[in-house]
């Protein structure tokens, strides 16, 4: 099915069993095909609350979550083109705890397990990007390559909706800035999208399409780039909000972001400004 969004959310509401106040307030989001987003916030501002709603792992009942025009708590396992499209992907860090990681087998067989076979250029493509090898037992691997085993396998069959919960946290350099223009690449090439959230902004300017700033289970800030960013030349300038010229801070500001290869400047100044609000 064609739909014109990758993910809308309407007035989204969530709270916990046994939580007073909800993880997630009044949370309305669109998405489009072929975008990147970043999520930003600090601990506990509802990044994964988020993913994991929109991924099915939790039940929505406040508001109105749409994955490819989905429900994504009763989701089609496949979709659209061949039959081989994921409707959604969620890859987070739990992963790595599961006891099967953790035993000795081969990363081969994890991968004939999932159905490398019918994906196989895609699979290549992978391993090689993430440089895994699939002679590796799982038992003898350290953190990093036990992420990029997961990489691998989450990322094999394509997906329409992908969404990323700080998985990238334990990948070294090369793998993480690979990994990016991998599914910058996969974004531009095919009707897809992706949700990051992540705490490491190196190398993330150019990346995402829109970043979006949580605090507290609100969206309070959702800028456009580079539309609505500014990268100024000189390295340790502040964050400056672009006021208009009677002073008034704009109901949507644009703002002027220290110029370097990363989003850390940015992401600084809006969790103090929540720290700040406390
Ligand atoms: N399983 C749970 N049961 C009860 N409350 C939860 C549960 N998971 C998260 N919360 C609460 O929901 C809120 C949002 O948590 P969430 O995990 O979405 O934050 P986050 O932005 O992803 O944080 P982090 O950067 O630490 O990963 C927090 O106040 C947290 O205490």
């Amino acid at each position: 099915m064609s739909t014109s969004l990758a993910v809308k959310i309407d007035h989204l509401t969530y709270t916990f069993p046994q939580q007073a106040a909800p993880a997630l307030h009044d949370v309305s989001l669109e998405i489009p095909w072929h975008t990147r987003t970043l999520l930003v916030g600090c601990n506990g501002a509802g990044k994964s609350t988020i993913l994991r709603l929109l991924s099915g792992k939790h039940l929505c009942l406040g508001g109105n979550i749409l994955v490819n025009d989905h429900n994504p708590f009763s989701p089609l396992p496949l979709d659209g083109d061949a039959g081989d499209v994921v409707n959604c992907v969620y890859l987070g860090l739990e992963w790595a705890h599961m006891e099967i990681i953790n035993r000795d087998v081969r990363v081969s067989e994890l991968l004939d397990s999932i159905g490398f076979a019918h994906f196989e250029q895609r699979g290549r493509e992978l391993l090689q990007i993430l440089e895994v090898d699939t002679h590796w037992r799982m038992h003898m691997l350290s953190d990093g390559q036990k992420r990029r085993v997961q990489l691998v396998m989450g990322l094999l069959k394509p997906w329409r909706v992908l969404l990323l919960d700080e998985v990238t946290v334990d990948l070294d350099v090369i793998g993480r800035s690979r990994l990016l223009a991998f599914l910058e690449h996969e974004t531009q090439r095919r009707r897809c999208s992706v949700l990051y959230a992540t705490h490491i902004f190196d190398g993330l300017n150019s990346w995402p399409h829109r970043v979006l700033h949580l605090d507290r289970g609100r969206i309070v800030d959702s800028l456009a780039l580079p539309a609505d960013v500014q990268f100024t030349a000189a390295r340790d300038a502040e964050v400056a909000e672009n006021r208009d010229t009677a002073g008034h801070r704009d109901t949507k500001p644009t703002l002027t972001v220290p110029k370097s290869d990363s989003l850390h400047p940015l992401a600084l100044h809006w969790l103090a400004r929540d720290r700040d609000r406390t």
